[in-house]
């Protein structure tokens, strides 16, 4: 707990203040269960210490930056060996409603407080040899930029060019202000091309308008900052405006972070890790496609970013707005009870209709190339007859194509015609992934995507000797290929993680579609999220059956949303009662109710049905869940460390009818760079149960530990709340 003894932890008399010795305790990111004290020179370093202060003091033989969570005139500890704080950074103290997040997040995600909060603060801040100039070199930088701001208009749409569906939603949001008072969750729930974004930066204005408010808006990807930033930019231009994600520099991200928790930005724009800002006049926050997967966190402590950022609405008092074509099970439910607002856009912006869906079923030979048909590919191709005519089609329309495959690279494995060998990773339980000259190195590789592992193209079967070896499956690259063969005058342009590496990063690929230039793309899911482009005719998805089945009780949810998405790339542009283009997917499956849902454009049946399928069984968010990781250097370690911590509980008396724990499993890739996994899941219909017994676990497995190793068996291991795959 963050707590303070002193009366007030700031502004007291110093004079008073002196006679007593003054003792902070601060954390840092590491998982310890507590700070450590030190002493407070108030003379030498000129103030007071506040809570929320980042300071540079001794650890160890050497220095750390961390941050203040207790001021105090004792210590558990002999004040005589207490160290001094070497140096305060020239900071405001972080907000006090900050702190409370910070609080939550660490109890509520069992991690410590310095582990939740030290990684979210810039590097440049954590450099104290910096802080002597740090602000001199940030005021230079403030005034270059102002000079560079060119004022845009891109997809601004005032409160006055709102269609009377949009008009309709952003008057319930604004009048319901008055009504609700405070917290309120709201859904806006709207099909894609609906003109939600329009809506939500139409409300932020609303809000805007007290000078001092700031507002938080969170994406969940890097690639959709940059066309969300310039409609920004058009709405508000007078606001200023900063951005926060990983793919900014260090010192871009210091600068914009300083800028948000001193409230001199207003709009604060970033992916998952804006949520974990201080923002001492924070008076809204958005979440745009909050159903995105990405406002996981996926390492360390692994929070929701959409979660805490309710959590700190509710918190505030302030309304929290969550935006989605297809929400979360979660967020749709909570809609449906009517704990959360609903506020729905049920027609696209310009009153164009929904792309048409249409399955290809793959195991129909009418939809299959016979040989000798004409435009048969020479190589048998993952696109259909049915499909490949569409496009051309599509082509000869002048309209964009988008194709969907779900894997990067050429071929996710090569293999031996005679022995049947298969291109392993030698430190995974995976295949390594051919990948074409030029997509990784200046040669044809072999990339491990898990690991990192590069090999280079065997010329002859390691095993046998064969020379004939072949490659199973297809990846961008291949369609790539084989896309360029079949319409050899369009131009086509691959969008993943590899093309976006060789280019200026993704944007460079995006704007070559935004211009036009492009006829066919080919790409991963990079493509299939939240970019309004303005002239897709057709969407094609080749690889939907791989994620239909899986041993996930999500994979569908995750798959339907993602097809409402990708299609809904498509038409967005037409006007009144124009064809909103068509979605295509291939399937040996069209009957499953992912794919009958998505016919109708039925978001709400298909959600209506998961949630009975949750409640059945049980499942999240019908209850609740949590994951305990165990890595070692073999998988019975790290399985006999989990079932050792199954039997203590059970001694303990932890495991009752309130609380279920799993067998523990190896998780689905067993083996990743040399360490073996297993998992153990826990699941409770109570959140408090659960939290109770994450916190026993965490206690005893500290106790056994050094940091996060076991003493005993070397397992590594860690607790995870909320996981959203199994
Ligand atoms: N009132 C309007 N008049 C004309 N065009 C509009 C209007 N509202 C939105 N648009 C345009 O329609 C397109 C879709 O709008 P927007 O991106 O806001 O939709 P969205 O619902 O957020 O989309 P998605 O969820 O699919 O990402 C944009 O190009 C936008 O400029
Ligand atoms: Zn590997």
């Amino acid at each position: 707990m963050i707590s303070t003894d002193l009366s007030t932890s700031k502004g007291g008399n110093l004079g008073q203040m002196m006679l007593k010795p003054i003792v902070v305790q601060v954390v840092f990111d590491k998982p310890l269960a507590q700070g450590f004290d030190y002493l407070w020179d108030a003379e030498k370093i000129g103030k007071l210490p506040e809570i929320g202060n980042l300071v540079e003091v001794p650890l160890a033989r050497s220095k750390s930056v961390g941050l203040v969570i207790k001021v105090s005139d004792h210590s558990d500890f002999d004040i005589k060996k207490l160290k001094s704080v070497n140096y305060l950074a020239p900071l405001p103290a972080l907000d006090p409603s900050m702190l409370r997040l910070i609080n939550f997040a660490s109890q509520y995600y069992v991690h410590s407080l310095g582990e939740t909060i030290l990684p979210t603060i810039p590097q440049m801040w954590k450099k104290s040899d910096e802080w002597g100039q740090i602000l001199q070199k940030i005021e230079v930088a403030e005034k270059k930029k102002a000079k560079n701001k060119a004022l845009v208009t891109e997809g601004l749409i005032t409160k006055d060019r709102l269609n009377p569906n949009q008009k309709e939603a952003l008057d319930a949001l604004i009048a319901n202000k008055e009504k609700a008072g405070g917290f309120r969750a709201i859904l806006l729930q709207g099909q894609t091309g609906s003109g939600k974004t329009a809506v939500f930066l139409n409300w932020l204005a609303d809000i805007l308008e007290d000078e001092s408010a700031q507002v938080l808006l969170l994406v969940p990807e890097i690639n959709l900052t940059p066309q969300l930033e310039r409609r920004v930019n058009a709405y508000f231009p007078e606001k200023k405006m900063v951005v926060l994600h990983s793919g900014i520099s260090e010192k871009k991200r210091g600068i914009a972070w300083y800028e948000a928790m001193t409230g001199k930005a207003k709009i604060i724009l970033g992916t998952r890790l804006a949520a974990l800002t201080s923002l001492p006049y924070l008076s809204a926050i958005v979440v745009d496609e909050e159903h995105d997967a990405s406002y996981k966190q996926q390492d360390g402590i692994r929070y929701s970013a959409r979660d805490l950022a309710i959590w700190r609405a509710h918190d505030l008092g302030i309304p929290i707005l969550l935006s989605s074509a297809t929400p979360s099970l979660e967020t749709w439910m909570a809609a449906q009870s009517g704990r959360y607002e609903n506020i729905r856009l049920d027609q696209r912006a310009q009153g164009a209709a929904l792309p048409k869906v249409h399955l290809i079923n793959t195991r129909d030979p009418q939809n299959q190339y016979s040989p000798g048909d004409v435009g048969a590919p020479k190589q048998k191709s993952l696109i259909t007859k049915t499909l490949a005519l569409a496009i051309t089609k599509n082509l000869e329309a002048k309209k964009q194509s988008l194709i969907l495959i779900n894997r990067r690279g050429f071929a996710p494995v090569l293999s031996c015609n005679a022995c049947n060998w298969l291109s392993k990773c030698t430190q995974c339980s995976t295949y390594t992934v051919m990948h074409k000259a030029g997509s990784i190195g200046n040669k044809a590789l072999l990339n491990c995507h898990h690991c990192g592992l590069v090999k280079s193209i065997p010329s002859f079967c390691p095993d046998c000797g064969n020379a004939d070896l072949k490659t199973l499956g297809h990846g961008t690259q291949k369609l790539e290929d084989a896309i360029e063969e079949m319409w050899p005058n369009a131009s086509v342009l691959r969008v993943d993680i590899d093309s976006s590496r060789k280019s200026k990063g993704a944007e460079a690929l995006f704007q070559k579609i935004h211009e036009g230039h492009v006829d066919i793309i080919v790409g991963t899911q990079m493509i299939a999220k939240g970019h309004d482009y303005q002239n897709i005719g057709l969407v094609a998805v080749l690889d939907a059956d791989s994620r239909l089945y899986s041993a996930d009780f999500r994979a569908a949810e995750r798959l339907f949303a993602q097809l409402v998405q990708v299609a809904g790339r498509a038409g967005r542009a037409g006007t009144d009662g124009e064809d909103g283009g068509a979605i295509y997917i291939e399937t040996q499956y069209p009957e499953s109710p992912v794919y009958q849902y998505l016919l109708h454009h039925d978001v709400d049946g298909f959600l209506a049905f998961t949630a009975n399928e949750r409640e059945e069984a049980k499942l999240p968010p019908c209850s609740y869940q949590a994951l305990i990781h165990a890595e070692g250097k073999s998988l019975e370690k790290a399985i006999q460390f989990l079932n050792e911590l199954k039997q203590f509980l059970r001694a303990r008396g932890v495991i009752t009818k309130e609380l279920k724990i799993y067998d523990p499993v190896p998780k689905p890739i067993m083996r990743v760079a040399g360490s073996e996994r297993a998992q153990l899941v826990i699941e409770s219909m109570n959140r408090k149960t659960l939290q109770e017994a994450l916190e026993v676990i965490d206690q005893h497995l500290r106790h056994n530990s050094q940091g996060r190793i076991s003493k005993t068996s070397r397992v590594r291991w860690l607790i995870e709340r909320d996981p959203i795959a199994i």
